[in-house]
């Protein structure tokens, strides 16, 4: 049952109605700025109990964004949010309150900072890690003349663990230029952080009282109680940018300031106008706060209510779709599992997202076979291969967009060497909300070009118990299956998994004139299609490819031999099936013989964020563009789109 939200009061807002843009919070006193800061907090609640989106990192950092905003100058200054996810209170200030409940809808704002919204969102995000290296950019093109100021990254504990973090610090350390990088640590990440860099930010703060950085900032150390004036005139030496602690990110070049309590202002608002006025170089405050702060359901949420759909604010009970099949995610996750329970050699690999990938379904099974290496999907990549390449059989599961961080480690780490890393590709294809950085575009493209790659796609969820069968039994070489985001069609699913015969495709309905050979979950468009088509005597006939490498030659032959014109569907970029099949055509001499030949690709074009559906009709790859391309190439006339 769809629950509708009954409390959406719009909370009393009079200091934050006076601010406009960034540049109203100079006229504000501190006390004005905490009640701000309160402000700003029920109105994200507010907002995105509304549309639904990343709640619980926006909350951590409601000071903060107050804190940077009262400081620094923007847009002069540049912030630059890491992932973006937590960047709802900083649009609230920059200008884009009137359009905060149209977030993450079609024509709405964006989810992530982007540099097309606003000239407040200098950099534009969506994966993570990429804050230091872009602010490091931004600091060095002011030292080289650059019409820019201060350049600010704002990067997580989870987005730390990316190793694109630690080479950005790295080369930043030794450029020495004055750069703001602020560690909001949180103690998560979408699960738990992983590894040793987790805890050892949680020792730097075990052994940094907290109070000390407080008074030194306000220059109050003597009025500090004896036992902390030590501490304190440390920290003060810190602020003046001598390494005393030894720090990892001292050793790379960082004058660390902190740890700081990221949701006390009195301490926030001096550290940072001291900093702001004094620091020559690089500097890393290290911040403490807390995911999902000051609501208490996202707080109490283990994973701090990193995302949400529309929900009672009251409550925090929130809207839930119905569901009438199980989602791809879980379909995958158990069907590995019973995999996994005939065969011990299987283990499992998520960079990050063990719940949006299914795999926390995995680990409660088999705790010692599955493993979270972190934000790390290069890492993910190669330890899968090492993993294969010592005879284990590993699923590796990341989502589309992400395995894009990891492509020169397939090539050279698995591909090259032929080694048995399966693939699952989860949100394949136009992912909704979340836009155009987590649009599972590219890796049909990217991975079909690459020698010995068997790369496969799920129709329904049936297919993908089918294929999960057949990575696990696939030895001799790299396989990916790709599914997409949400839920199954709501087939029958079968007891037991299948391997298919690699490279063998499926007629699904027989028909005449046109063939539509399908790659994907595109097939139940295709279906409906076929069924406007069948009334007006065009029935297509209608094929699943299940494999855009290798492809299905004889099958592809076969249609091509049998029809007048042959059309792919696919929920990919250019370059990818339909590219496969247009050049086994030209080297078979195909459209020398002038036959009719469309591939029904992704456009040429990063779609903004809208529905999942609203995406795929801007793409045209709807039952009602299949029915216009059928009835193109049957030379009929062209259906009227409703
Ligand atoms: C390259 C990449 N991998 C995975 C993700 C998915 N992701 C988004 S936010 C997030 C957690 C980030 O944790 P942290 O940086 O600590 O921020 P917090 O949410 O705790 O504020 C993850 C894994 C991503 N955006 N980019
Ligand atoms: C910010 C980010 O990258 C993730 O939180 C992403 O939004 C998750 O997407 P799913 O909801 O598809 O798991
Ligand atoms: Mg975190």
């Amino acid at each position: 049952m769809t629950e509708t939200p009954t409390t959406q009061t719009a909370p009393k807002t009079p200091v934050l109605d006076r601010v406009t843009l960034p540049s109203d919070l100079k006229a504000l006193t501190d006390r004005e700025l905490h009640r701000l800061a309160d402000e700003l907090r029920a109105e994200t609640i507010s907002a995105v109990s509304v549309t639904g989106g990343h709640l619980g990192a926006g909350l951590g950092v409601v000071e903060l964004t107050v804190a940077l905003h009262a400081v620094f100058d923007t847009p002069r200054d540049k912030i630059i949010w890491d992932v973006g996810h937590q960047c709802y209170p900083h649009k609230i200030l920059t200008g884009r309150r009137d359009r905060i409940r149209t977030l993450r809808t079609k024509g709405g704002l964006s989810g992530f900072t982007k540099r097309s919204e606003s000239p407040y969102d200098p950099f534009g995000a969506g994966h993570s890690s990429t804050s230091i290296s872009a602010a490091t950019g931004f600091a060095m093109a002011r030292e080289l003349g650059a019409e820019t100021g201060d350049a600010i990254a704002i990067i997580g504990d989870g987005a730390l663990t990316g190793g694109m973090a630690f080479e950005a610090l790295n080369h930043a350390g030794h450029l020495g230029k004055r750069l703001f990088v602020v560690l909001n640590d949180n103690e998560m990440s979408i699960a738990p952080p992983v590894g040793a860099l987790s805890s050892y930010l949680t020792r730097l703060y075990a052994e940094g009282p907290l109070q000390d950085l407080k008074a030194v900032a306000k220059g109050a150390v003597s009025l500090l109680p004896e036992p902390f004036q030590e501490g304190a005139r440390r920290a003060k030496e810190m602020l003046k940018g001598m390494a005393v602690g030894g720090t990892l990110f001292e050793e790379l070049g960082f004058t660390y300031v902190g740890p700081v309590d990221g949701h006390d202002l009195d301490s926030l608002l001096p550290i940072l106008r001291m900093l702001k006025s004094r620091a020559r170089g690089p500097v890393l405050i290290h911040v403490l706060t807390k995911k999902g702060k000051g609501y208490a359901p996202a707080e109490s949420r283990p994973d701090g209510g990193h995302a949400t759909n529309r929900f009672d604010v009251a409550t925090g009970v929130q809207v839930k779709a119905p569901s009438n099949a199980p989602s791809y995610t879980k379909v995958f996750a158990e069907s590995l599992i019973k995999e996994a329970a005939r065969d011990d050699k299987i283990v499992a690999i998520t960079a990050a997202m063990p719940d949006g990938t299914g795999l926390n379904l995995f680990a409660e099974r088999f705790p010692r076979r599955c493993f979270d290496v972190g934000i790390a999907e290069q890492h993910a990549v190669t330890f899968s291969a090492g993993l294969a390449a010592a005879g284990m059989k590993p699923f590796c599961a990341i989502y589309s967009t992400f395995l894009q961080r990891g492509y020169d480690q397939i090539v050279h780490d698995v591909a090259i060497q032929r080694l048995p890393v399966r693939f699952a590709i989860d949100r394949a294809g136009l992912v909704g909300a979340d836009g155009a950085t987590h649009a599972g575009a590219y890796d049909i493209a990217f991975l079909a070009n690459l020698p010995g790659m068997v790369v496969m796609a799920a129709a329904d969820e049936a297919e993908l118990v089918h294929m999960v069968a057949t990575a696990a039994a696939h030895d001799t070489g790299p396989i990916a299956f790709r599914y997409p985001r949400g839920e199954g069609m709501g087939v029958d699913m079968p007891e037991e998994g299948v391997p298919l015969e690699i490279g063998r495709g499926r007629i699904v309905a027989e028909g005449g004139r046109v063939a539509i050979l399908s790659f994907g979950t595109r097939l139940a468009e295709v279906l409906k299609a076929r069924e406007a088509l069948a009334a007006r005597g065009l029935a297509p006939t209608v094929a699943d490819a299940r494999f855009a490498k290798p492809l299905d030659e004889e099958l592809i032959l076969r249609l091509v031999a049998e029809h007048e014109a042959l059309i792919t569907i696919e929920e990919g970029a250019i370059g990818g099936f339909g590219s496969q099949v247009a050049q086994l055509l030209a080297e078979h001499g195909v459209f020398d013989r002038g036959f009719k030949f469309r591939s029904m690709v992704l456009p040429d074009t990063f779609i903004d964020h809208a529905s999942a559906e609203d995406m795929y009709r801007t793409a045209q790859l709807d039952a009602a563009d299949i029915e216009a391309k059928v009835l193109e190439l049957a030379g009929a006339a062209l259906a009227k789109r409703a």
